[in-house]
């Protein structure tokens, strides 16, 4: 049985960020779904997990974490012989692929999580109407990351140089998301950061992750 236990929904973007990396690093793992509709994440024993009460959760061994940044940065560092490389070695390549950690973690992901809320989670859930002036102001502030991006992407084949890393990844889900809402002229009128996204949602550990959706729903 595998040591490794992912507590989660594959629908939630944070889960599915860390099942693209269990399968970047081809670590076998046991997915323990919770039903969240009926609030299974705000009650133990998942609250002995993660107090926040959000998705996912994760176990290896004697380890308890969340926050799917942290899970996918320890798996990528305690399994760094397995799979693909998804950190560096080398301290100055280590902190460049940091820096777009963070740069995902704090410019990326506000605007796209607003904009997957409006045009996804509130249509699902019952939650009301897609607001015109929230996705209006959360469009700007992603067109102003993304034409960072663009630049960046000319430098570099990928965010932090030219092979794929951890901060390509965490993107993964939400861009899957936004790519089936009207905001995904944010990125087609982005040549350099169309090719990437193409590039990244491609990959054979994101095509896993939509598979185990599929029988998961
Ligand atoms: N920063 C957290 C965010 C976790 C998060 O927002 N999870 C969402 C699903 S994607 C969730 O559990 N939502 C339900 C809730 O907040 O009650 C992470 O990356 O793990």
């Amino acid at each position: 049985m595998a040591s490794i236990k992912v507590h989660g929904s594959p629908i939630s973007t944070a889960t599915a960020r860390v099942l693209a990396c269990l399968y970047e690093k081809d670590l076998e793992y046991q997915f323990v779904l919770l039903d969240m509709k009926n609030n299974e994440h705000k009650k133990e024993p998942f609250l002995s997990i993660n107090p926040f009460g959000q998705v996912p959760g994760f176990q290896d061994g004697d380890l308890t974490i969340f926050e799917s940044r942290a899970i996918t940065q320890y798996l990528a560092s305690a399994y760094a012989s397995k799979g693909n490389q998804l950190l560096s070695d080398d301290p100055k390549k280590a902190a460049i692929i940091s820096t777009w950690i963070e740069v995902e973690g704090h410019h990326y992901d506000p605007p796209g999580v607003a904009l997957s809320y409006e045009y996804l989670v509130k249509p699902l859930f019952g939650l009301g109407e897609t607001d015109p002036a929230a996705v209006a102001e959360n469009e700007a502030k992603l067109g102003k990351v993304l034409d960072i991006y663009e630049n960046q992407l000319g430098k570099s084949k990928f965010l932090a140089g030219d092979t794929f890393s951890l901060a390509d990844l965490h993107h993964i889900p939400n861009v899957h998301y936004l790519l089936a809402t009207p905001s995904k002229k944010l990125f087609e009128s982005r040549p350099r950061v169309n090719a990437w996204v193409a590039e990244i949602t491609a990959r054979p550990s994101w095509g896993k992750v939509l598979a185990l959706r599929n029988q998961k729903l």
